[in-house]
């Protein structure tokens, strides 16, 4: 594999692709609101806000943003801690170009959850999940081991982390949530139902 490959992750439009863990599949699959899932299967939920400015974006998003290369937007990367452990990495970007008429929130979320302005809203079109297993050199991954080493928690250097993304619409504003599962997300059980009974409905 190409070194720089290592960089960019291959997104997939189905999860099988991935060969993920069979508990995670839940996770990576899921419909509707992270947030709300993630909230239904802990009892304490929070956002914690890493950053929210300026950055150049990926190599391997600038495209789905309809970015002909790697520019400048808007990215704000939270850890989504459930009984005070992350269990998702999330990394959003918006295009520069974007306006508060197309996002009127997002500059001033702090530590509200983005997902709560996008599914609370009509005007928002959701697109198609995207699958990937991202790889040691992958910069998310970096940032995730940077994250996780602040913690306390030390993950193996070779670790794959198995993450989604979706791109957002909101009038002429393009939005893309990547999120990655952290190990913590195959402890939670749900507090109103088992994994197992999700993965049997998943499966109906
Ligand atoms: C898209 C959602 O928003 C979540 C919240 C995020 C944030 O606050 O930055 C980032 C990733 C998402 O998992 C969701 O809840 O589904």
């Amino acid at each position: 594999m190409r070194p720089g490959s290592l960089r960019q992750a291959q997104w997939h439009a189905h999860v099988n692709a991935v060969n993920a863990p069979p508990a995670l599949r839940h996770w990576l699959t899921g419909g509707g609101s992270l947030t709300a899932k993630l909230k239904a299967h802990s009892g304490a939920f929070r956002v914690q806000c890493l950053h929210q400015e300026t950055a150049r974006c990926l190599s391997d998003e600038a495209a789905s943003i309809g970015l002909h290369r790697a520019g400048r937007v808007w990215e704000r990367e939270v850890l989504l801690r459930c009984d005070n452990k992350p269990a998702v990495f999330g990394h959003t970007v918006v295009p520069m170009q974007a306006t508060a008429t197309d996002w009127p929130l997002f500059s001033a979320l702090g530590e509200r959850s983005l997902g709560t302005t996008l599914f609370g809203d009509r005007m928002v079109r959701r697109g198609t999940l995207e699958f990937a297993r991202l790889r040691a050199g992958h910069p998310l991954v970096q940032r995730v081991h940077a994250a996780l080493a602040l913690e306390g928690q030390r993950v193996d250097a070779q670790a794959l982390f198995f993450a989604r993304r979706c791109l957002y619409q909101r009038h002429q504003g393009l939005l893309l949530v990547t999120e990655v599962f952290l190990p913590a997300v195959l402890e939670l059980t749900s507090l109103t139902r088992t994994v197992a009974t999700d993965t049997l409905i998943n499966k109906a």
